[in-house]
């Protein structure tokens, strides 16, 4: 089924640029956090917050088994600039080899990106730094092109930072930028809705969806299939894929299952 051009205002080269591919379902990212070297979920990032669900090597291997094309890995210590899991991060990613790694969390500078892409993932997600660092990122955005994913946490449409601490913009200006810079890719995430399993923020999805033409990852509150079901028909809008936390290391549904639905 080919998809009718989203807005018949847009640029008739821009469309068939980046024409979306709607038959191919929706990617699933299951995530592992990482906190003290263990996996954990938190919920709506609060620092303390975690429960543990012990080995992320495990984990990886669990979904790797399952099936998983991608993992959405994140060092959450990093990302709250408290330390660091770069050795067990370097373990995931060597035994879940054959899966495709999205690394986030802490990436921030030149040195901490090198380090990030040398391990061998296919994508890295930057948070802090494209919203405190705009010249920066524009800059690796340009260089390094598809291996750069803009990850755009909010609560309502502010943007958090540092370990979603701390307020950072509005996320219609902000997207605007990189859109400028050419950003390849959003991780879209409901701040308020991770960790909660209460449901995915359809409505912000969409708004975002409205406002580019690059593929968005959807991020936060997925408890059910029926969650999975409903972004799935976002994808014709460019909605690309979805990172499963919590629902996963509960047993609401296994990844296994959730593929199945996800259509690919
Ligand atoms: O994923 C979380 O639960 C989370 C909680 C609190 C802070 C950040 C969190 N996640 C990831 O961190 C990166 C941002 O890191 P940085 O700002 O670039 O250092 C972001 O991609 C989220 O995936």
């Amino acid at each position: 089924m080919r998809r009718e051009p989203r807005g018949s205002q847009l640029p008739k080269k821009r469309w068939i640029m980046n024409e979306f591919n709607t038959t191919a379902g929706l990617t699933l990212l299951p995530a592992i956090d990482i906190v003290d070297g263990k996996a954990v979920r938190l919920t709506r990032g609060e620092a303390g917050s975690e429960t543990n669900y012990g080995e992320p090597v495990d984990a990886a291997l669990d979904w790797a088994r399952q099936g998983a094309e991608w993992i959405h890995l994140v060092d959450l210590d990093a990302a709250f600039g408290r330390g660091d899991n770069r050795s067990i991060i370097r373990k995931v990613i060597s035994k879940a080899r054959g899966v495709n790694i999205e690394l986030s969390g802490g990436i921030r500078d030149d040195a901490s990106l090198e380090q990030a892409l040398e391990t061998g993932v296919a994508r890295v997600n930057l948070g802090t730094a494209a919203l405190e660092n705009p010249e920066w990122a524009a800059s690796v955005i340009a260089q390094y092109g598809e291996a750069i994913a803009v990850g755009l946490d909010v609560r309502g449409t502010t943007l958090a930072a540092r370990g979603w601490t701390q307020d950072a913009g509005d996320l219609w200006t902000v997207l605007d930028r990189l859109e400028e810079a050419g950003c390849a890719r959003y991780v879209v995430t409901d701040v308020t809705k991770d960790g909660t399993m209460q449901g995915p923020n359809i409505e912000l999805l969409r708004q975002v969806l409205g406002r580019t033409e690059r593929p968005v990852v959807a991020s936060g509150g997925i408890s059910s299939l029926d969650d999975l079901v409903a972004l799935r028909e976002l994808v014709p809008l460019g909605l690309e894929g979805a990172i499963i936390g919590k629902a996963l290391y509960n047993g609401a549904f296994t990844l296994a299952e959730a593929l199945d639905v996800s259509g690919r």
